[in-house]
């Protein structure tokens, strides 16, 4: 791999411009493939990456190629897909056409079903999946806020690309089990909805019981079906996926002990779902919700409450007023 030659993010928002800023701020060549309303936003006032410890960095947007023009994947040597699920193949065909072929391509996506759909569409091209554990919000003015901690996992390859990728700021783990780990994460991805329909903050809902049980019946659901159909999720923390709907249904004062053990979560942590909503796009519903119910159903497993959340975030897509701010009691239809 030529780590000499520019990484070029498919698809800047929240993900992409924290990644690739915190590449381009450790003097990396990065060059972000952008929709013009972000590059307006970057041209206007720089990057500005904050995070749930304090830290922030300040980069120019001279320190960035930015384009909306998908030739600038033409001289790439490493490609961070961080579209959102539904423009994998638009973003693949793209990458496709433009991207030399010895270039590594490496899913930062949400959800098991993106790396498919590269990998059809990138022929010979080497494709790794990878997964993000910790939330970002885009908060305006050129703004991408770090909330919520932990390391991004990538599949192992012979080129080392997690490690050609870590930097001071954004470190990368390989991973030998890297579906497990898009599976455990499909798991904790299930609660984005549950943030979206709520329109509350990630820390505020996990520190309401009612809220949590929600999640950890949910929770449950989802991880039957993975059972029954013989995969198992690996966790991106210490605690084993299989164990965390009864920590979830914990009283508040055990449950926050353990979770400010195994990870840190700051006030501004709201899901990508949640960010979704409040701009009025279309949600990954299909991609989370719905591929744990896909599998559900293959494997004669009831998802009742899978569905129902899958029903309420498609009226709030189509009603198109943002978060309706719903409560676990309405959401499991007994308000
Ligand atoms: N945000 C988070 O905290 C986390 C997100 N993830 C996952 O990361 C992935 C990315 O999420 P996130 O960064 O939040 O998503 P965003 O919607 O913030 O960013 C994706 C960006 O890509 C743009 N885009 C799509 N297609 C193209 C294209 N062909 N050319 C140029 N730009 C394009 C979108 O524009 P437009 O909207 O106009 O289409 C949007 O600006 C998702 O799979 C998500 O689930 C994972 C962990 C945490
Ligand atoms: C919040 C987080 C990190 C976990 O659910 C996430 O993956 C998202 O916002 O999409």
């Amino acid at each position: 791999m030529n780590t000499d030659r520019p990484i070029v993010v498919a698809g800047a928002g929240a993900i992409g411009c924290f990644v690739g800023g915190q590449l381009a701020a450790a003097d990396r060549r990065v060059a972000l493939l952008v929709r013009p309303r972000v590059k307006t936003e970057i041209e206007r006032f720089g990057l500005r990456l904050t995070d749930f410890g304090g830290s922030e960095k300040r980069l120019d947007a001279g320190r960035l190629a930015l384009s909306e023009d998908p030739a600038i994947f033409r001289s790439a040597g490493i490609v961070l897909v961080t579209v959102k699920s539904a423009d994998t193949a638009d973003v693949a065909d793209q990458i496709a056409q433009h991207a030399p072929q010895d270039a590594v391509i490496v899913s930062l996506q949400n959800g098991v079903g993106n790396v498919a759909v590269l990998q059809e569409r990138l022929g010979a091209r080497r494709v790794l999946a990878g997964m993000v554990p910790f939330n970002v919000v885009a908060m305006g003015e050129g703004r991408f806020h770090r909330s919520t901690s932990g390391d991004i996992t990538v599949g192992e390859d012979a080129d080392s690309t997690a490690a050609a990728l870590s930097v001071p700021g954004l470190n990368l783990r390989a991973s030998r089990d890297i579906a497990g780990v898009q599976w455990g994460k499909l798991i904790i991805n299930l609660n984005n909805a549950l943030s979206a329909l709520s329109d509350m903050p990630l820390a505020a809902q996990l520190a309401n019981r009612d809220w949590r049980r929600l999640f950890a019946d949910q929770m449950a659901e989802g991880l039957a079906a993975l059972r029954a159909a013989g995969i198992t999720p690996a966790s991106a923390t210490p605690i084993p996926p299989n164990w965390t709907p009864t920590l979830l249904r914990l009283p508040d004062m055990i449950f926050n002990a353990i979770l400010g053990r195994t990870m840190k979560i700051d006030p501004e942590a709201r899901s990508s779902m949640w960010q979704d909503l409040k701009q009025g796009r279309k949600t990954e519903i299909d991609y989370l919700q719905g591929a744990v119910i896909a599998l559900a159903e293959q494997n004669n497993v009831n998802a009742p409450l899978m569905r129902r959340i899958v029903a309420l975030i498609k009226q709030a897509e189509t009603a198109g007023k943002g978060p309706p701010g719903l409560s676990p009691q309405q959401i499991r239809g007994v308000a």
